[in-house]
């Protein structure tokens, strides 16, 4: 089932708009992430499509239906949400079985569709125990079945793994990329944390402030971000934006001075973009502040005569702190921003 915004916005207060005239699709039996920090507007989005909050303006289509008005037992949608809300006193198949006694469904055919949908999640050998006697990632297995079982066409997953510890989080955000690609459900998924967003989606929509910033597949949010917003939202650790004018003008390439002229101010590398070179060949230079080495991962805190900080990633650590260092990156790697924060593509940087 496709989900269409059409010039939809939204006010709690009938003032101030939490989303501002979004037009979105989402594709049919895709799972797409909505993603954005804190307030920006997610589960709110997620709210107006299962009907649990009416729009202040604007139209929502299901397919080519239009169901701004259509209330949420009429929707037929599925939810999960990051705290689980299972019957603590019913088994593990009465807990997915439920929607479907609610709907009328005789006792046979409610344990068969369970039993299945207990397979399907990976829940199948805990069929008669009670919700307190899983872990937080069984737990989060029956809700998604419970969700799935009146066969809804859309399914929505408000933080689902939130409250998961770092390991399970990775572990189940694989098992839904399962589940959804078994069913061919259409899935939106709402989350905080890129990580998540970008290693299951098939496209990925970021917000900020009720407007959306892009909506794009993982890799193209990090390789090539509309905005200042999403390249910095997308990375970690975080991308450098550093200003034109702090780059060393004695290794200025054509592509620099192009950007010069064209009034770019920021430039943004992504810190594991950056490699060491000699100073005369360097296009920026700085001490180093800081080294942390943790696991694999190397990261080096730098700051440039103008107190610019630069963030240096995976590189040999063959300095010292307090050492000065010239770096470089290739140009390809180079994302251009204007005073706004808008992307500038330059000819050259195709
Ligand atoms: N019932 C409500 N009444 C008034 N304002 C609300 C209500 N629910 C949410 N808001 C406001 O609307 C904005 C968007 O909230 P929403 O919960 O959609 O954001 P979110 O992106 O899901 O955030 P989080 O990740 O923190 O859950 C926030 O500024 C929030 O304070």
């Amino acid at each position: 089932m496709q989900v269409r915004f059409e010039d939809v916005s939204l006010s709690y207060d009938g003032q101030k708009n939490v989303l501002d005239h979004l037009t979105f699709t989402l594709d049919s039996h895709h799972l797409v992430s909505i993603l954005g920090p804190s307030g920006c507007g997610k589960s709110t989005t997620l709210f107006l499509i299962a009907g649990l909050l009416r729009v202040s303006s604007g139209k929502i289509y299901f397919d080519d239906k239009d169901v701004t008005k259509l209330d949420a037992v009429n929707r037929n949608i599925g939810m999960v949400f990051q705290n689980y809300a299972l019957y603590p006193h019913l088994s593990v198949k009465d807990n997915i079985a439920f929607p479907l006694k609610m709907a009328g469904k005789n006792k046979k055919e409610r344990h068969q569709r369970a039993e299945e949908l207990a397979r399907l999640v990976h829940i199948d050998d805990h069929l008669e125990k009670k919700p307190g006697a899983l872990s937080g990632g069984q737990q989060q297995r029956v809700a998604i079945a419970r969700a799935l079982a009146k066969e809804p066409d859309i399914l929505l997953m408000d933080e689902p793994l939130s409250n998961l510890d770092a390991k399970l989080r990775v572990e189940m955000r694989e098992e839904i990329r399962r589940i959804q690609r078994e069913t061919g459900i259409t899935t939106i998924f709402v989350t905080h944390d890129q990580a998540e967003a970008l290693s299951i989606s098939d496209s990925v929509m970021v917000l900020n402030k009720g407007i959306i910033q892009q909506k794009s597949q993982a890799q193209d949010l990090y390789e090539n971000p509309a905005n200042q917003f999403v390249a910095q939202f997308i990375g970690d650790p975080e991308i450098n934006l550093i200003a034109l004018n702090d780059f060393e003008q004695t290794a200025e390439s054509k592509l620099l001075q192009t950007a010069r002229e064209k009034n770019i101010s920021w430039v943004g590398i992504r810190p594991e973009h950056l490699y060491r070179q000699e100073f005369d060949q360097s296009l920026i230079q700085g001490k180093v502040e800081a080294i942390e080495i943790i696991a694999k991962d190397r990261l080096a805190l730098l700051k440039t005569e103008t107190g610019q900080e630069i963030r240096v990633a995976d590189l040999p650590i063959d300095f010292e702190k307090g050492d000065t260092i010239g770096l470089t990156c290739q140009e390809r790697h180079f994302l251009f921003f204007n005073d706004q924060g808008d992307r500038v593509v330059l000819a050259d940087d195709e």
